[in-house]
């Protein structure tokens, strides 16, 4: 069967989208999954997205890592999917659709920049030499001397398949602090098992534990990350994180046809 699929890319995040609403995609087949996403025998990408009908909102989110297994949030894909449903048309600018940590609601504009919604931060473990938290996926966050010849990948895979994070892992985030509103940070993110270009999830993280820990009072954060720059906004009250937004680009790249 040949089925048509978008690429798309937030700050170099990048995803294989596809137009589930007529229920057409084998969603439990992890090795067509894992081969649509892998850059040598496939299209290539960090994660696949189904876009998919719902009574209640505008649209479902599915993810799933290149590993080929669903997943939970992702932040970067969720604004490259609002991107990809205003292209197709489902929505104008502006929207609430449905993922697996619940409602988001976004927006997007005419030059591609998509603000989502993330879910709000209660909860955050603020250890000696790093914090955890959950926006959607897990996140370790941990400040380094020199980010710019950090081995991610080794140091960061160290960490999720270490003690810490047991069976399920977490995302690791490596950050260096730039100024008193702006942050570097590099990503490992689980399921895809190495460094990507960008984590939306993981900014938010980095963002929101930045704040938490003292090292910014700031409110709107932007985040340089590899594959360029996003900005994370949000309220802090006693309880925690509210009106969590992150906005940055959401570019379309090509559009194809693959045998599956
Ligand atoms: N790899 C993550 C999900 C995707 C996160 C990332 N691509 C984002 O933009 O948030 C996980 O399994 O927890």
């Amino acid at each position: 069967m040949q089925i048509e699929f978008y690429k798309y890319q937030g700050t170099g995040n990048d995803f294989v989208m596809i137009d589930n609403r007529s229920n057409f995609f084998p969603k439990d087949d992890v090795k067509l999954i894992e081969r649509l996403c892998d850059r040598r025998f496939g299209i290539g990408a960090d994660g696949l997205i189904l876009l998919e009908n719902d009574t209640e909102t505008d649209f479902r989110m599915v993810y799933y890592n290149s590993d080929g297994n669903q997943s939970s949030m992702c932040g970067n894909g969720g604004r490259c999917l609002v991107a990809f449903a205003n292209q197709l048309g489902v929505i104008d600018d502006k929207t609430t659709f449905i993922a697996t940590d619940g409602l988001h609601h976004a927006s997007v504009n005419a030059d591609s920049i998509v603000s989502l919604q993330m879910i709000d931060v209660n909860e955050i473990q603020k250890k000696d030499s790093y914090t955890f938290l959950n926006t959607g996926s897990p996140h370790h966050v941990q400040i380094v001397d020199d980010l710019e010849h950090y081995n991610v990948k080794e140091n960061g895979a160290a960490i999720r398949y270490g003690e810490l994070y047991g069976e399920k892992g977490s995302n690791i985030n490596f950050v260096k602090k730039v100024d008193n509103d702006t942050f570097s940070l590099r990503t490992y993110e689980r399921g895809v098992e190495d460094e990507t270009l960008a984590c939306g999830t993981g900014a938010t993280a980095v963002a929101i534990a930045m704040n938490a820990i003292g090292e910014t009072d700031k409110t709107s954060i932007n985040l340089n990350v590899e594959g360029g720059k996003l900005v994370v906004s949000f309220d802090k009250d006693n309880d925690g994180y509210t009106n969590v937004f992150l906005t940055g680009p959401a570019k379309f790249v090509f559009k194809g046809t693959i045998e599956i």
